[in-house]
């Protein structure tokens, strides 16, 4: 960073140089069919009188209007002087985003062209706008409050339908019901505030009218309440504004990829029957009832393997779980009811032949000639490996999941083989029919839900019931199963973005809030605590003048050029 632009930033208000004709690249930094910049200054159109093909009728233009011309450098030979072919649209000051003069320049939009109008922008004197400086003048301007510039930049940061919609109530309602409230709550402490030190400038036999501080403990105290309750909305819709991480993780082969692919509706993942296909995690975004959603595949576990790159993978697929919101571990239904009946005694006590011949039934289904064999691509899995494999993972992802309170959905997956004709009847359960698709969902329903009935005995009988768990039966390559796995997912997202919410609308406005809730916690305690005779009222009016202090930074009825700076760092440059 260069010395002068640390000193303007030391400087604060200084960062934003007002008057300066500044540009901006609107569009994003690459090729597009058309790209546009920004240009804001008084009279900034003037700055192209000589770069401009029709300059007469960008000077009588209206405001809001376009004009069709070439740009071109200036004192270039005829030659080189063509820049390109441009729509400008002029909005003239008050009337425009920044409330100063602007230009928009729609211009082609490869790279050659946007270096070219950069060039020629510096040329005729611009510089390039800061991030957020447009926005920044547009309040100096008084086109819009501090409250409106911070719900822009969630509005450009938006990700899903919930968080635009938030955004946009509070663009266009800059005085909704939390900003009127903080307005109010600020008027009336600052009245508390005058009348107390009205009191302390007078003798007190001067004035009539006692004031004493401890009346207005009533509404500090509800003053108080509402910034807590707002506190605690702002902590339950943060969640919204994040994106949630989805990681599904298991054993190879499970069917990782082919789920990943099902949720997203793309052949993103490489699926195939080779244990190990994915190595290195993969992350697509998708939209859950209009929430942002990071799902990750991952590189298939196994313990067997000696390779390091797909040891390496693996160590991935764990570290992910560090910064997971929510964890789907998948496994072969095959192994998984193996593992089951194996593992629950009444089950086997009642089932064992039909439990044997399931097992087989596997295999058979399979691969008519191997025995117990899951895989027979690269490396031969048997069905005690892959349970022991199944038993190793879901006990560690419970551990993970309950040390860090995520939840954890147990998936078992490829529930298709189910009604493979080649598979004997489940325990208790008639064989399934094949004949309709409708009679073959009921029963892979009515499966399901024995199943997870089963599944959750037996945690309960090995006192795991503590963790958040559930258990979902689909197929990745059918589809079957999968309403009813988005449903819980939907369900088990972090609670939903109210746009109307009364809650702070920034991490910034919370801090705020926050400190104003602990200085007017301290104020009412005081006031609560104290002698009345002994009272201090230069203790009480400080604390007033904190708490409205902090109250004016929220909404931006009062700032500071550093508190400024800070929130136009997060804007993207061109805003
Ligand atoms: N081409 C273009 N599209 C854009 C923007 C832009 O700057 N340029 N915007 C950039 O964010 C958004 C729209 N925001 C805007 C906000 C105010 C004004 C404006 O001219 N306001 C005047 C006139 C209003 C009126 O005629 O009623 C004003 O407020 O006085 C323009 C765009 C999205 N689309
Ligand atoms: N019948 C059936 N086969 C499936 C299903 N899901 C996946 N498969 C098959 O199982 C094999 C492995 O699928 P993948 O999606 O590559 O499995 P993965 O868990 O990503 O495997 P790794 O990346 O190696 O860990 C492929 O042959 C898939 O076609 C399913 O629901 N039903
Ligand atoms: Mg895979």
């Amino acid at each position: 960073m260069s010395t002068e632009l640390r000193n303007e930033q030391a400087s604060g208000e200084g960062h934003f140089r007002n008057g300066d004709a500044i540009f901006a690249l609107a569009t994003v930094p690459g090729k597009s069919a058309v790209a546009v910049f920004r240009c804001s200054g008084p009279t900034v159109w003037q700055l192209f009188a000589n770069a401009f093909s029709r300059y007469g009728a960008l000077e009588r233009a209206e405001s809001h209007s376009a004009v069709y011309g070439f740009l071109l450098y200036p004192d270039s030979s005829e030659k080189d002087a063509l820049v390109d072919e441009v729509l400008l649209l002029k909005f003239c000051a008050p009337r425009s985003y920044s409330g100063e003069d602007m230009l928009e320049i729609h211009c082609h939009g490869s790279l050659a062209v946007l270096d070219a109008v950069r060039k020629l922008l510096r040329k005729l004197g611009l510089r390039e706008a800061r991030r957020g400086e447009f926005t920044y003048r547009s309040i100096k301007y008084g086109k819009r409050n501090l409250h409106q510039a911070e719900a822009i930049a969630l509005l450009a940061e938006s990700r899903s339908q919930n968080q635009r919609r938030s955004a946009l109530y509070h663009l266009d309602q800059p005085h909704n019901p939390f900003t009127q409230r903080l307005q109010q709550m600020r008027s009336d402490l600052l009245q508390i505030l005058a009348r107390s030190e009205l009191q302390l400038d007078y003798d007190e036999t001067e004035l009539e009218f006692h004031y004493q501080l401890p009346d207005s403990l009533p509404s500090a105290r509800s003053h108080l309440q509402y910034l807590r309750d707002c506190l605690s909305s702002y902590r339950l819709q943060k969640n919204c504004w994040k994106t949630c991480k989805i990681v599904l993780i298991g054993a190879v082969n499970s069917g990782k990829s082919s789920l990943f692919n099902r949720l997203l509706a793309q052949e993103r993942s490489i699926v195939s029957e080779q244990a190990g296909t994915t190595r290195d995690y993969l992350e697509a975004h998708f939209e859950l009832a209009g929430q942002s959603i990071l799902l990750y595949d991952t590189a298939g576990l196994r313990r067997d393997s000696d390779d390091p790159i797909e040891q390496q993978g693996m160590l991935r697929s764990r570290q992910l779980l560090e910064q997971a919101d929510f964890v789907l571990l998948l496994s072969d239904i095959r192994v998984a009811l193996v593992d089951l009946t194996r593992r629950w005694p009444d089950i086997r006590a009642a089932h064992e032949h039909s439990a044997k011949e399931w097992q087989d039934g596997y295999a058979e289904a399979d691969n008519p000639t191997a025995d117990l064999t899951v895989t027979e691509t690269e490396t031969e899995i048997t069905m005690d490996a892959a349970v022991a494999e199944l038993q190793r993972y879901r006990s560690e992802m419970r551990q993970i999941a309950a040390k860090r309170k995520l939840p954890l959905l147990e998936i078992w997956n490829k529930s298709d083989l189910l009604s493979s004709p080649n598979l004997p009847p489940l325990p208790n359960q008639t064989h399934v029919n094949q004949t309709s698709d409708n009679k073959d969902q009921t029963d892979t329903k009515a499966i399901s839900e024995q199943l997870q009935d089963e599944w959750q005995k037996q945690r309960a009988a090995e006192n795991e019931a503590g963790t958040e768990c559930c258990l979902f039966l689909c197929s990745a390559k059918t589809g079957q199963g999968l309403p009813q796995l988005i449903d819980e997912l939907q369900r088990s997202l972090p609670v939903q973005l109210k746009a109307e919410t009364e809650a702070p609308l920034s991490e910034r406005q919370a801090e705020l809030i926050h400190q104003t809730a602990e200085l007017l916690q301290e104020y009412c305690d005081g006031l609560q605590n104290r002698e009345q005779q002994l009272f201090d009222m230069d203790w009480g009016s400080e604390l007033l003048r904190q708490i409205c202090g902090r109250l004016g930074e929220v909404n931006g009825q009062t700032f500071n050029a550093e508190m400024l700076r800070d929130i136009f760092q997060q804007f993207c440059v061109g805003k």
